[in-house]
């Protein structure tokens, strides 16, 4: 397991699929806080309006499993009959260029990085209500199947909100990704007065 160092943070983005956590965490990780997405792996298709290395680096069953037998993941999960995981290597060579990184998982993988990181790992719940979903999903030309698959675990999803440190209903775009923004400008502020008292001389 990689070993976080004392600066170093993982903002979590979960949530139901279709809330909106890819959008608000790149448009307030990447464009506004200058932060690093991890990407993770999955073994399911390619979605259309999905990219290759931007949305998931997509590869096959057989290399998913060869990369769990080498304990390559630091966390992995199965949802709707498809793996998922982000890998250690991607998470140390991230926080090599940035001392803040964020990613988006479902509710059982932010659990596992709360295990494993506890205070360092802080959890932002993205939602939006079930009809939202569903037309977001629609919209972005989801098939009924994929949105079907992605309701039946709605209300399990939905009920880890009490878990997350953050909660963000995302409506208006533009003000959840204020809202969020503020919340993470607090962690490096926070962060930077620690820095700043424990470099202080002692007072005698
Ligand atoms: N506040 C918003 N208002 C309108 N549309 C939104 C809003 N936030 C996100 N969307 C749109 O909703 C769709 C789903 O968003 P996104 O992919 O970010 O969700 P997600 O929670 O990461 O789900 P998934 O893992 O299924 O992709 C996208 O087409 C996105 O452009
Ligand atoms: N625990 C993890 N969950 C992940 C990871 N990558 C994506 N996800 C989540 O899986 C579901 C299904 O995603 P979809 O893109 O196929 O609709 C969704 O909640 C994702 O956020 C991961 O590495 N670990």
């Amino acid at each position: 397991m990689y070993n976080l160092k004392e600066k170093e943070l993982i903002f979590v983005f979960t949530g139901p699929d279709g809330s909106g956590r890819k959008t608000v965490s790149k448009l307030v990780g990447e464009n506004t806080l200058q932060m690093k997405g991890v990407i993770s792996y999955t073994t399911r298709n390619r979605r259309p309006y999905e990219t290759g290395g931007e949305d998931y680096h997509y590869i096959s069953p057989g290399e998913f499993q060869a990369s769990i037998n080498n304990g390559e993941f630091l966390e992995s999960v199965e949802v709707d009959g498809h793996f998922y995981g982000i890998k250690e290597k991607d998470i140390r060579e991230t926080f090599e260029k940035k001392g803040c990184i964020y990613l988006v998982v479902n509710p059982e993988g932010a659990d596992i990085l709360k295990k494993l990181y506890g205070d360092k790992v802080i959890r932002f719940f993205v939602y939006a209500d079930r009809n939202t979903v569903i037309n977001r999903q629609k919209e972005r030309g989801d098939t009924p199947a994929i949105i079907e698959r992605h309701l039946a675990h709605y209300d399990e999803d939905m009920a880890y909100r009490v878990h997350c440190e953050h909660v963000f209903e995302n409506y208006k775009l533009d003000h959840t990704a204020f809202e969020v923004t503020q919340t993470i400008e607090n962690y490096f502020e926070k962060k930077l007065a620690e820095k700043k008292a424990s470099s202080e001389p002692e007072k005698i």
